[in-house]
C-alpha cells in the first residue's frame, strides 16, 4: 500500500537532540542598507522598505502606483550616489557597526549570564534578514529569545515593523519560542548618561557650540496625531539629556530630518532650522542625533555632510556633528544590561541543561519509539 506524505507546514528545529542545553538567544536588529551602492542594489531596498504598510501607511493601490511609476524610477539613482559618500571598503556602515554592537552586547551578556546565550544581527529590510537571524539562532538551540531593535524611541514604523516580520517568521515554526520584544528605550537611566558624556566628550575636545541640536528621524505628522509615540519620546530623550546637561532653554532644541514624500512631517524641520540659525548670525552648532544608535546614511551623509553645508552657505563656521553611541562601552553596557532585564524570570536566563539520568538510554529509547532525535 501506498503511504501519503503531507509536506510539513510548519519547520522545525535542524539537529535537536534531548540531552542539548537550552540557550537564550538575543536578535539584534536594525533597519538595514542595501548590499551595494549601487542603483539595481538600491531599486531591490528601496522596493521592500518602501513597500511596507508600516513605513508608507497609504491605500495600497495608489501607492503602488505611485512607487513603481515614480520614486523606484527616480530614487535608486540618487540614493545609491549618497551612499558611495558613506560607503567604506568593509561596506555600509550600519551594517559594520551592527556587527561590532552584537559582538560587545554578546560578549557582556556572556560575562553577566550563568546559561549560555547567543546572538545574531538582522535587519528589517535587505540582508541579513530577521527571517534568517532567527532561524540561526534557533539552530544554536535558542529557545527563549529576546529581541532588541536598536530604535531607542518607538516608532510603528520602525520598532513595529520590526515585530510584524518577527511575527512573520515566527508564525511558520512548529516549536514556537518564548520570547520578548524590547519596545524602546528613550528615557532609560544608561542611555541618557551614555548621550549626556559623548557630548561632554565632544565639548571638551571641540569647544562648546552656541547652541545644540537634538535631530531626529521625521515621520509624517499624521502618525503622532493617529497615536504614535515617536514624537513624545524624542521630547522626552531630549529634554532628559539637556537637564542632565543643565541646559538653558535656549541652548538647545528639537529638529526633525530625512523628509520623504509630498506630506507634512514632524517638525521643525532640521535642514530648515540650520538654514535659519546661520542666517540669524550663530557660528558654531553643535548636532547630535540621539535616535541613531549607529552611524549611517541619515547621520553622515544628510547632518555632517549637506546641513553642514547648509550652514557654511548661510553664514555659519562650523556644525559640529556628534557621533552616535555606535560601539562606546557604555552604549554596549546599557544595551546588554536591558537585554538582562528583559530576560528576567526565566530559568538562569536561559534555561538549565535538560537533566537526562542516561542521556545515551535516553536516546536509543527515543530511537526504539521511531524518534530520531
Ligand atoms: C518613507 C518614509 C520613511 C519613514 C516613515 C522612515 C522612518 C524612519 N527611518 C528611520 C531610520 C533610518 N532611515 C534610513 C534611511 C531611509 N529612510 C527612508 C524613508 C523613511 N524612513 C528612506 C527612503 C531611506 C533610504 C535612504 C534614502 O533613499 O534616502 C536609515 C539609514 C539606513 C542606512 O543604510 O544607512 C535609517 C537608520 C527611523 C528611526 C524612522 C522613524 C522613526
Ligand atoms: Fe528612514
Ligand atoms: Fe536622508
Amino acid at each position: 500500500m501506498s503511504q501519503l506524505t503531507v509536506k510539513s507546514l510548519f519547520e522545525g528545529r535542524k539537529g535537536f537532540r534531548h540531552d542539548d542545553q537550552p540557550r537564550l538567544g538575543v536578535l539584534v536588529t536594525n533597519l538595514g542598507t542595501p548590499d551595494a551602492p549601487t542603483t539595481p542594489a538600491l531599486r531591490r531596498y528601496l522596493h521592500e522598505f518602501l513597500w511596507d504598510p508600516r513605513v508608507v501607511e497609504a491605500p495600497r493601490w495608489i501607492w503602488w502606483l505611485i512607487l513603481n511609476g515614480i520614486v523606484l524610477r527616480t530614487r535608486p539613482k540618487k540614493s545609491a550616489a549618497a551612499y558611495r559618500e558613506v560607503w567604506t571598503e568593509e561596506g555600509s556602515p550600519l551594517l559594520i557597526i551592527g556587527r561590532k554592537q552584537t559582538r560587545g552586547i554578546l560578549e557582556r551578556l556572556q560575562s553577566r549570564l550563568q546559561g549560555p546565550v547567543v546572538a545574531e544581527l538582522a535587519m528589517r529590510y535587505g540582508n541579513p534578514s530577521i527571517a534568517s537571524g532567527l532561524r540561526r539562532l534557533r539552530d544554536q538551540g535558542a529557545e527563549r529569545i529576546v529581541v532588541l531593535p536598536l530604535y531607542p524611541q518607538y516608532s510603528g514604523s520602525t520598532t513595529g515593523s520590526t515585530f510584524d516580520a518577527v511575527a512573520d517568521e515566527l508564525k511558520r515554526w512548529r516549536w514556537v519560542p518564548e520570547f520578548r520584544f524590547i519596545g524602546q528605550y528613550h528615557d532609560d537611566e544608561r542611555y541618557i548618561e551614555a548621550l549626556a558624556a559623548s557630548i561632554r566628550e565632544h565639548w571638551a575636545e571641540h569647544g562648546r557650540g552656541e547652541k545644540l541640536l537634538f535631530s531626529f528621524h521625521g515621520t509624517p505628522r499624521r502618525y503622532l496625531l493617529d497615536g504614535d509615540p515617536y514624537h513624545c519620546q524624542c521630547q522626552k530623550t531630549a529634554r532628559l539629556v539637556a537637564e542632565r546637561l543643565e541646559l538653558s532653554d535656549e541652548a538647545w532644541q528639537v529638529t526633525f530630518q530625512s523628509l520623504f514624500g509630498k506630506e507634512v512631517w514632524l517638525q521643525p524641520y532640521t535642514d530648515a532650522t540650520v538654514e535659519q540659525l546661520a542666517r540669524s548670525g550663530l557660528k558654531t552648532l553643535d548636532v547630535i542625533c540621539p535616535g541613531f544608535s549607529a552611524d549611517c546614511l541619515e547621520t553622515l551623509e544628510e547632518i555632517e555632510g549637506e546641513n553642514a553645508e547648509i550652514f557654511q552657505e548661510h553664514g555659519g563656521d562650523k556644525l559640529r556633528y556628534i557621533k552616535a553611541l555606535n560601539d562606546r562601552d557604555d552604549h554596549l553596557e546599557m544595551l546588554a544590561g536591558l537585554v538582562h532585564e528583559h530576560s528576567q524570570g526565566w530559568p538562569e536566563a536561559g534555561g538549565p541543561a535538560r537533566t537526562l539520568r542516561d542521556p545515551q538510554a535516553t536516546q536509543e529509547r527515543a530511537r526504539a519509539l521511531g524518534s530520531d532525535v
